[in-house]
């Protein structure tokens, strides 16, 4: 068969959902012969696994006398990104900002923050913390910062520093004990404050310490700051396992995508003998990671010394390395670091994904919904005055 006869052939393939053909649309873009060999090379515009299955299928019933080898050309399939539209760089030195979060309270989330940022920086990574719990921000008292003063340079607080990561909190500039009761709109506002307002060095990933929960405040934040992933913090019971689903339900919702789930006093490991015993059925969580299409980034058990280390201020993974448990933190924080790594080869950068909210407005919101619909005609060469002339 000549390539005409082959090209013919094609004729008779749809495009998968069009009535023109492969050949119609100019898809085939080079065709060899060699006796009964042939190689089809196609650039498709598609970037589904099923239209390239369905071509898959039908083009050798048109060539059944031939043994064909296809060559797909596909663009890069498009990457999950938060919903905070581009624009507005307010860190621009950050280049990844990563959300810790849970379903609930009380399960390890700021434990888990300190632990999984010092292992990352112990990786060779620019590591800074932002504990945006307002409702408990206890991570300077487990980086053991808690009293420090806080170094102003002009208008602008430099980061407080422990165990190689940067560290900003509502703690540091709250008194101690002050309670917190805010909405939604005062703790977006707080947020884009210590990104903005913070002397914040280049960062390689800012772990942001999210307040327990998917409430209002918490998707509100969600929606204003730029994540290129977020890691769910759980505890492996039944109970526990309601409200962690929640909260992935909430990354998919926010197109964030998620690095994995860290399992949280998952078993106890005897001080005496180092046997671990199961105690709120650990493993239940990678249940969970396959029904989220996920993985689990490490199994923590419950260890006292994992208390001591954040009540004293001297984190497990950075005191005592060598324990079963600084092992897995900086197994996760591999895992992670692979992840964002991954990221990078498709082109998610801050850079990105930053919000374009003004402080106080919620993307949510009709006036936050405008400005969107204006910067997204701006950016694709609009007026943006939405006249519709782009
Ligand atoms: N794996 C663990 N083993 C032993 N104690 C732990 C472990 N994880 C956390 N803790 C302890 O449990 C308590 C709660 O942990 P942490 O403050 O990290 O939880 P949280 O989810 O951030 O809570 P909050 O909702 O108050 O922000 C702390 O005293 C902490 O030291």
């Amino acid at each position: 068969m000549n390539i005409e006869n082959i090209k013919k052939s094609l004729e008779n393939v749809k495009y998968p959902g069009f009535s023109k053909s492969i050949i119609d649309f100019g898809f085939v873009k080079d065709i060899k012969v060699e006796d009964k060999n042939c190689t089809i090379y196609l650039d498709i515009t598609s970037t589904s696994k099923e239209v390239e299955d369905e071509l898959r299928r039908e083009i050798p019933k048109v060539l059944p006398n031939l043994n064909l080898i296809l060559f797909f050309n596909k663009p890069k399939e498009e990457v999950q990104k938060s919903n905070s539209v581009s624009g507005q760089n307010i860190a621009p030195q950050i280049k990844k900002i990563v959300m810790v979060s849970s379903g609930k309270g009380g399960v390890g989330k700021s434990t888990t923050t300190v632990n999984l940022a010092i292992a990352t920086a112990m990786q060779g990574k620019k590591v800074g913390i932002l504990d945006a719990d307002i409702y408990g921000p206890n991570i300077p008292r487990m980086m053991g910062v808690n009293g420090k003063e806080v170094e102003v340079v002009g208008n602008k607080a430099k980061p407080l520093n422990a165990y190689g990561v940067d560290i900003m909190s509502m703690g540091v500039l709250m008194k101690e004990g002050e309670a917190v009761i805010w909405r939604g709109a005062m703790i977006m506002k707080a947020i884009q404050q210590l990104l903005r307002d913070i002397l914040w060095e280049e960062l390689d990933i800012l772990f942001i310490d999210m307040p327990p929960g998917t409430g209002d405040a918490q998707l509100t934040l969600a929606q204003s700051v730029p994540v290129s992933a977020g890691i769910n913090v759980t505890t492996p019971q039944h109970v526990a396992l309601d409200d962690s689903r929640r909260s992935l339900d909430m990354f998919q919702k926010l197109h964030i995508p998620t690095a994995g789930i860290i399992e949280n006093m998952s078993g106890f490991i005897c001080p005496n003998c180092n046997t671990e015993s199961d105690i709120f059925d650990k493993g239940t969580c990678e249940e969970l990671a396959k029904e989220y299409k996920t993985q689990v980034l490490g199994s923590l058990p419950i260890e006292p010394a994992i208390r001591r280390g954040g009540d004293s201020g001297k984190p497990i993974v950075y005191f005592e390395p060598e324990s079963i448990t600084a092992k897995r933190y900086m197994m996760a924080a591999e895992k992670l670091i692979a992840m964002l790594d991954s990221q990078e080869s498709n082109d998610i950068s801050n850079e990105a994904i930053q919000p374009i909210m003004p402080a106080g407005v919620s993307a949510c919101s009709p006036e936050g919904q405008k400005i969107k619909a204006e910067h997204q005609a701006k950016k694709s060469g609009g007026c943006g005055t939405g006249c519709g002339c782009k």
